[in-house]
C-alpha cells in the first residue's frame, strides 16, 4: 500500500452550545481533516483532534498542520508499507506531535480496511457488534442546568454521566447530583485542576460512590496520582498523563491510577492505542475511549477502537447530534438507548458528507 495524494482541510465548525472545563470554554471548533487516497484510488479519513488553543495539550490544529505539511506527509507519501503499523516507525524520527501524527496514520488504517472490504473495527480486531456510550457535561452556570442535562441524557439512555468539576464546582455539585440521582452510574473530571495538596478535600469525593475520578492533578504527572490513589478509595483514571504504552507501563507500576482512557489523538494514532488496550486487559485494568468533541470522522475511529474487548467502561463518544446542528458524515453516528451500533461498510463505514465538508472549509491544500 502506497499513499499517491494527501488533502489537509482546516474546518470551522459551531457547536451547539459551548463546552466548558476547568481550564476554559469554547463553542467554535476548528481542526484538520485528512484525506489521502493510495495507488489503488482508495480513500482514506483522519481528523486531528487538536484545539485551536494548547489548553488540553501543547498542539494545536496549526501545528498539526505545519507537523503533517513539513514532515509527517513527506515522510509517508509515496512509501511503499505493508500495514499501518509500520506507520509509527516512519515517524519515529520526530518527537510527540502526537495528535499530528494520529491524523494520518488514522486515514491509512482506514484505506487498510478498505482495502480489504472489512470493517475499521474488524481490522483492528474488534468483535462488538455495538458499544455502549456514556457522556460527557461541561461546567454549567447553575446546578439546576446540570441537573436537566443530566436528566434529559439520563432518558436519552447514555449509560454513564461524566460531569466537569474544578475547584468550587465539585463536592457541593456531586452532592446534589447524587441526591436527586442515586443510582446512575457516575463520575468526575478535573482536568487538572487539583494538586496534591487538596487531597482532604478531593478524599470527600469518596462518599458518592464515583465509577472514577479522572486526572485530578497535573496534565504531566504520574507520582502524585499515584500517592492520591493510595488515599482515594474512588478509582483515579488518567487522561492527559498519558501519550504511549511506556506512559501506561509506568503508570500501572507505580499504581498512579487503576483506569486509563484512551484518546487516539493523544497517543499518537490507532496503533499505539491497540497495544494500550493490550497491555492493559492482560492487567484486568479497564479502559473506555475518551472523546475531543470530534466531527463525524473523528467519531468513527472512535466508534472502532471502542469494539475491543476490554473497552469495558462506557466512553465519551455522544452521538453527532450531541454537538452539531449537522455532522459532515451520512449516515451520523446516532446513540439508541446508549449503544452505537458499529456500522457495516468497509473502513470507517461513515461516508463523508463533501457538500457539508466544502460549507465549513476555510482552507485547502493538496500534497502529491
Ligand atoms: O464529548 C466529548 O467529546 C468529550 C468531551 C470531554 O470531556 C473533553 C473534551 C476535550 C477536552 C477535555 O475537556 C475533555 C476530557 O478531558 O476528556
Ligand atoms: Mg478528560
Amino acid at each position: 500500500m502506497r499513499l499517491t495524494e494527501v488533502t489537509l482541510r482546516h474546518l470551522k465548525m459551531r457547536m451547539k452550545a459551548p463546552f466548558t472545563t476547568s481550564f476554559g470554554s469554547f463553542q467554535d471548533k476548528e481542526f484538520i481533516l485528512l484525506e489521502a487516497k493510495d495507488e489503488q484510488g482508495n480513500i482514506g479519513w483522519g481528523e486531528s483532534v487538536a484545539f485551536d488553543t494548547p489548553w488540553y495539550n501543547e498542539e494545536t490544529f496549526k501545528t498539526n498542520w505545519h507537523m503533517l505539511e513539513d514532515y509527517l506527509i513527506p515522510a509517508l507519501l509515496n512509501k511503499e508499507i505493508e500495514h499501518p503499523d509500520e506507520v509509527s516507525a516512519l515517524f519515529s524520527a520526530y518527537r510527540k506531535n502526537n495528535m499530528a501524527k494520529s491524523t494520518v496514520e488514522g486515514a491509512v488504517w482506514d484505506i487498510f480496511a478498505k482495502r480489504q472490504g472489512i470493517t475499521l473495527a474488524e481490522a483492528l480486531g474488534g468483535k462488538n457488534d455495538k458499544i455502549e456510550v456514556g457522556i460527557s457535561i461541561g461546567i454549567q452556570e447553575t446546578v439546576e442546568d446540570l441537573m436537566q442535562l443530566i436528566e434529559r441524557y439520563v432518558s436519552e439512555g447514555y449509560k454513564r454521566m461524566k460531569i466537569k468539576i474544578k475547584p468550587g464546582w465539585d463536592v457541593d455539585v456531586i452532592r446534589q447530583v447524587r441526591e436527586r440521582f442515586p443510582n446512575i452510574p457516575l463520575m468526575a473530571d478535573a482536568n487538572s485542576a487539583y494538586r496534591l495538596t487538596d487531597i482532604d478535600h478531593l478524599k470527600q469525593l469518596d462518599e458518592f460512590n464515583l465509577m472514577m475520578i479522572e486526572q485530578p492533578l497535573a496534565s504531566d504527572d504520574i507520582v502524585d496520582h499515584a500517592k492520591l490513589q493510595r488515599e482515594m478509595k474512588t478509582p483515579v483514571c488518567l487522561d492527559e498523563s498519558i501519550h504511549s504504552l511506556e506512559d501506561t507501563r509506568k503508570a500501572l507500576e507505580l499504581g498512579s491510577c487503576k483506569i486509563i482512557n484512551i484518546k487516539i489523538g493523544r497517543v499518537g494514532g490507532l496503533t499505539e492505542a491497540k497495544k494500550i488496550h493490550d497491555y492493559c486487559m492482560e492487567r484486568d485494568i479497564p479502559v473506555w475511549c475518551g472523546g475531543m468533541l470530534e466531527s463525524g470522522i473523528g467519531r468513527a475511529h472512535n466508534v472502532a477502537i471502542t469494539t475491543l474487548d476490554n473497552f469495558i467502561l462506557p466512553g465519551d463518544t455522544a452521538g453527532s447530534s450531541r454537538y452539531w446542528e449537522k455532522d459532515i458524515i451520512t449516515p451520523e453516528v446516532v446513540v439508541n438507548d446508549g449503544y452505537i451500533y458499529i456500522p457495516e461498510e468497509p473502513g470507517i463505514g461513515y461516508k463523508p458528507d463533501m457538500e457539508t465538508i466544502k460549507q465549513f472549509t476555510v482552507n485547502e491544500k493538496r500534497y502529491c
